[in-house]
């Protein structure tokens, strides 16, 4: 059988302001997304039975509950919709995930998204990358920024209003204690900052200022004093790397990143890893430029 393998990215957030809360409960956002080198594999295989087989590491969750098999589905229900026929339009795709799952790192949004493109692709479909976004958009609020392939945008609304960004290469310590956070949990909690200010910066200005340093005072993430009263163990290595480099905790958590801006940094934060304590996992990746 010939399967093509797809690397499917996990994605940051350099900052994560909540500015409001919509009637539906879904919350808005100003985010600037980001892609980093650590990938899930997805290895695809178009069949013409009109089946979708999944298969590899499912993350706990039944196979039609996968973000992978929700996306095929929905894009053949979006093909059917538009009067085409999808009898044949089958798929066999096999997980091999190595992004830890709701660390706040987007892999299910991510696979979500890879298999959107694809599937457009070897089915012939020929959706633009718009639609294919607003099919994602119903799947997870971070999926239509991973279909657009960006590798870093400025997000508005529930995260589907995107702006690309120009980010310079960066190396950045992720540390995962090894607990799995709630999304919906977070954004439900009553505690809660739900008034975020709207930026007033120019899309050059704030692409400037995240150059120049990615981590900036002005800018925070909104959903960290939640987590940290939810999840004491990532407010303990948030307390952990605070000392030794700029610090942020992604999206919902678990994830905790550290962004050394000097060589000094980089070392305290390399002979950390040293001490690291052995159930939290710690890697170095880089964001796509
Ligand atoms: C925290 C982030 O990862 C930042 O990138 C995203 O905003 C979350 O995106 P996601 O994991 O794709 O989340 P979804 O699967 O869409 O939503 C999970 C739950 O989180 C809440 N949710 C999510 C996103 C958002 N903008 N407002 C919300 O209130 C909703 O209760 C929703 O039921
Ligand atoms: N293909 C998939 N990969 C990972 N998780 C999946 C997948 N399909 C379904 N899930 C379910 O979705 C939940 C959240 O997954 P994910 O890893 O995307 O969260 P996350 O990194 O916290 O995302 P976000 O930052 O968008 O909140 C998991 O608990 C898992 O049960």
């Amino acid at each position: 059988m010939n399967r093509t393998t797809y690397l499917s990215p996990a994605k940051i957030n350099w900052f994560l302001h909540v500015t409001g809360r919509r009637a539906d409960g879904y919350h808005t956002l100003e985010t600037v997304f980001q892609c980093i080198d650590w990938c899930d594999e997805l290895h695809i295989h178009a069949d013409a039975n009109g089946v979708i087989r999944l298969s590899g590491n499912l993350c706990g969750v039944a196979d039609t509950d996968n973000l992978a098999h929700r996306a095929a589905r929905a894009l053949q229900q979006h093909a059917h919709a538009q009067g085409i026929a999808t009898d044949h339009l089958g798929a066999h795709i096999h997980l091999v995930k190595h992004i830890p799952t709701g660390a706040g790192l987007g892999g299910g949004s991510s696979n979500a998204a890879t298999v959107l493109r694809v599937l457009n692709e070897v089915w012939n479909l020929h959706f633009d990358n718009p639609t294919l976004q607003t099919i994602g958009l119903t799947l997870g609020a971070d999926v239509p920024f991973f279909v657009s392939q960006y590798s870093a945008a400025f997000a508005r609304g529930v995260g589907e209003t995107l702006q690309a960004l120009n980010l310079v290469s960066r190396e950045l310590l992720l540390v995962n204690p090894n607990v799995h956070v709630n999304t919906r949990a977070v954004f439900t909690h009553p505690s809660l900052p739900r008034q975020h200010a709207p930026l007033s910066d120019s899309l050059d200005a704030l692409q400037t200022q995240l150059n120049h340093l990615p981590f900036q005072n002005s800018h925070s993430n909104d959903l960290e004093v939640v987590t940290f009263a939810v999840s004491p163990e990532v407010k303990a290595v948030y307390d952990a790397l605070k000392p030794l480099a700029p610090t942020r905790m992604s999206g919902s958590g678990a994830t905790v990143m550290a962004c050394p801006s000097n060589e000094a940094e980089h070392q305290a934060l390399n002979e950390w890893t040293q001490r690291c304590p052995t159930h939290w996992q710690f890697r170095w990746v880089k964001n796509i430029a």
